[in-house]
């Protein structure tokens, strides 16, 4: 991505925390090595008391650069950190008058923290050009979501909001626009008349991995459908938009989720949800998801869910949008699978089976056009070739890439208000009927691919 101005100061609220040893530094020492952000200072933010020296060890653990690096050794240090409550309008204004010049604050923090600290924030003086980015969830419903908005907007002029949703900055989803409106050929077969079905999957092996205070909340709907898949989905349906900025991308995504419904008229049909029982996973033993540390079995938490949604333009009349995220899955599958229909005039005569469509992988990172062509020993039988792009694996990750885009004040990987509403009002029927009970909570033992009944489960 472009760079434009660079920011002087980059503040993590919830230094202290997961996030940001997991995700947020690791991205950060990445974009430091690749893109040379020589004009960055980092401040840590924290409810525990640690010393500049004892966060500039966490840095260099968690940044995983080259500590001989002169950016690297620069960077750590100017570092510093701050004792400090994210909510408390006294601690953020003494941040605000410390750190001059503009500031870009991130939110490295468990949800109900941050939407306080955004609370206190809507009612402090905060300086013009600030920065604040925020993670998902952006409300836990639409009611709330629409809330959260509203409570953004009272932030004085000049402060500028980003959603993020690291999904975006993963290189072959972006790669969807470039492959969708650069290629005469995809470009003509992007409509129901080609298209028979368009799936959305992001199966993982992974489990809780110590997230229980939040995922328990969450559940798989939540935390990766709610968010980053019908953002996924958005790219894939969206209309060409004017340009590939922030602001028409934005429009474009927001329009096509605004047109998103749950398939059919009942939800209740269109949704499925389960929950992992114990079993393993190679030599990673889970127990069943009502044990793990931190679960509330009396909560139905579903770590296993699949949508159908339609999209209702008339480039998509009639195709159904899977959405699937589990944990705990057997095999790893993270792609976007978009079938092609068979072709109208097949000769009579040929034999075999095939698939036909297009693989986007999201983990591992590649391109796969699955095309039917005559076998070699047997001339009249028909298989698959995949024409496989080779590792398209990003030179920065998804969340470097994310950092990359606040640094620079390009909010293009960032989700707007309207879309982070819409994707709300699309699950709304799909929680009110699981709510009501409407959907019963399935199981399938850790290590399986789901339960056996689901048809994607079956699908290779
Ligand atoms: O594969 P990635 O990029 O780590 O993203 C997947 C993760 O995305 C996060 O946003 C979800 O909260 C996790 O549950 C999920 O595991």
């Amino acid at each position: 991505m472009g760079r434009m101005a660079t920011r002087r100061t980059f503040v993590i609220l919830g230094a202290d925390g997961d996030l940001a040893a997991r995700l947020l530094l690791p991205g950060l020492g990445q974009l430091l090595m690749h893109d040379r952000r020589s004009r960055l200072t980092l401040m840590g933010v924290g409810r525990s008391a640690l010393s500049d020296d004892e966060w500039r060890r966490r840095l260099r653990a968690a940044m995983r650069a080259d500590e001989e690096d002169p950016l690297v050794a620069s960077l750590e240090a100017s570092a510093h950190y701050r004792q400090a409550d994210a909510t408390s309008r006294d601690d953020l204004q003494a941040l605000f008058d410390d750190l001059p010049g503009p500031v870009a604050i991130y939110f490295a923090l468990p949800p109900s923290v941050a939407h306080a600290a955004c609370e206190t924030l809507a009612g402090m003086d905060v300086p013009p050009g600030t920065v604040l980015a925020l993670e998902k969830p952006f409300g836990t419903d639409l009611e709330s979501a629409r809330e959260f908005n509203a409570l953004l907007a009272r932030l004085p002029d000049g402060v500028r909001v980003v959603r993020v949703d690291h999904f975006l900055g993963k290189t072959t989803v972006l790669a969807l626009t470039g492959l969708r409106f650069a290629n005469h050929m995809f470009e003509s077969v992007w409509h129901r008349d080609h298209i028979e079905r368009v799936e959305v999957v992001f199966d993982e092996s992974l489990a809780l991995e110590g997230r229980a205070g939040y995922y328990d909340r969450a559940g798989a709907l939540r935390d990766m459908i709610q968010s980053h898949l019908l953002q996924v989905l958005a790219l894939i349906a969206m209309e060409p938009p004017e340009s590939v900025g922030s602001e028409d991308m934005h429009r474009a995504m927001a329009e096509v989720l605004e047109r998103t419904r749950v398939w059919g008229s009942d939800a209740s049909e269109a949704s499925r949800r389960a929950r992992y029982t114990a079993g393993s996973v190679g030599s990673r033993v889970f127990p069943d998801y009502a044990a793990e540390d931190g679960v509330d079995p009396a909560r139905e938490t579903e770590t296993l869910t699949e949508v159908t949604l339609q999209v209702n333009a008339d480039r998509w009349h009639g195709v159904p949008f899977v959405l699937r995220s589990g944990k705990a899955i057997g095999r790893d599958r993270e792609e976007i699978s978009i079938t092609l229909r068979e072709p109208s005039a097949l000769p009579r005569g040929f034999s075999g089976e095939v698939r036909r469509g297009l693989r986007i992988g999201m983990k591992p990172e590649r391109i796969v056009l699955d095309v039917a062509v005559n076998r070699a020993d047997d001339l009249l039988a028909l298989r698959t070739v995949e024409l496989a792009s080779r590792s398209t694996e990003g030179r920065l990750g998804a969340y470097a890439e994310v950092l990359g885009g606040i640094l620079d004040g390009d909010e293009l990987l960032s989700v707007s208000g309207p879309m982070a509403e819409a994707c709300w009002r699309i699950v709304t029927p799909i929680l009110e009927a699981w709510a009501e009970d409407r959907v019963p909570l399935e199981e399938y033992p850790a290590g399986s691919r789901g339960p056996s009944s689901w048809p994607t489960t079956q699908h290779d």
